[in-house]
């Protein structure tokens, strides 16, 4: 579970997150979509501790995180997956997915990986960069999986990628969820991806929580109307 409460975040004078407010239960899929710039990259950059928040308060499993270093909140169970994958294109498949392991890689934490994705098995000695944009990606939530979260974090994870592999990607993600009963939090400008992977859906606008729609009361014209302005 991870919480929010009057969290603030700036870089310098610009203030982007004013005040937000949310959280995220063990089990959920959590979408929040907004428009290029309205702050949803700022917000994961800081739950994970790429910048530090003016102020306000982020919890992980009610243990409250603020001032961790990002390896810390890694160690006590955030992976973020971040917007462009930033794989390592130098380095293998297999390298890549334990680059962010701390301490000995376990067997069958990478076996898990594999079952999860196959095709990174039939490619664990491809260099990164030689993959496909939604392999890739796939690369980048296996690589994240690695680290046993409790709350699994993703910044657009459909950027640039095709239609069919959207919707493995759907799918992967709420099996993952089944699996192992993980929060996960998902950024999003593509709408039909949130409403196929979330349970529910928050709308942000210039840093502010504008919208919050449990899944099966989502009015998908509102948002796509509020997307489009
Ligand atoms: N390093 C930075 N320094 C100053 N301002 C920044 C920085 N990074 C982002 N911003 C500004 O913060 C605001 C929010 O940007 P952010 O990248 O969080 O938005 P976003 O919703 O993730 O959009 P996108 O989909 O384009 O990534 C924008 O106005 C952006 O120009």
């Amino acid at each position: 579970m991870i919480a929010v409460k009057n969290l603030e975040v700036a870089y310098g004078q610009s203030l982007v997150i004013p005040e937000m407010n949310f959280s995220a239960s063990k089990g959920e899929i959590l979408g929040i979509v907004g428009r290029n710039g309205m702050g949803k990259s700022t917000l994961f950059r800081s739950l994970i501790g790429m910048i530090p928040c003016r102020s306000g308060e982020i919890s992980l499993d009610g243990k409250n995180i603020t001032k961790a270093p990002s390896h810390k909140r890694v160690s006590k169970g955030i992976a973020f997956v971040p917007q462009g994958r930033m794989i390592f294109p130098y380095l293998s498949v297999y390298e890549n997915l334990i680059s962010g392991v701390q301490g000995r890689v376990r067997r069958e934490d990478v076996e898990e990986v594999y079952t999860l994705f196959p095709v990174l098995q039939e490619m664990r000695n491809r260099k990164g960069g030689n993959l496909s944009g939604g392999q890739q990606q796939q690369l980048a939530i296996g690589r994240a999986l690695m680290t046993k979260p409790s709350v699994l974090l993703l910044d657009e994870p459909t950027e640039g990628i095709q239609p069919s592999i959207i919707k493995d990607i759907s799918r992967s993600l709420r099996e993952i969820r089944d699996l192992k009963d993980l929060t996960i939090v998902v950024s999003e400008q593509v709408l039909s991806f949130v409403l196929d992977t979330c349970d529910r859906i928050m709308v942000i606008d210039k840093g502010k929580i504008v919208r919050e729609d449990d899944r099966e009361d989502v009015d998908a014209e509102k948002i796509k109307a509020m997307l489009a302005v």
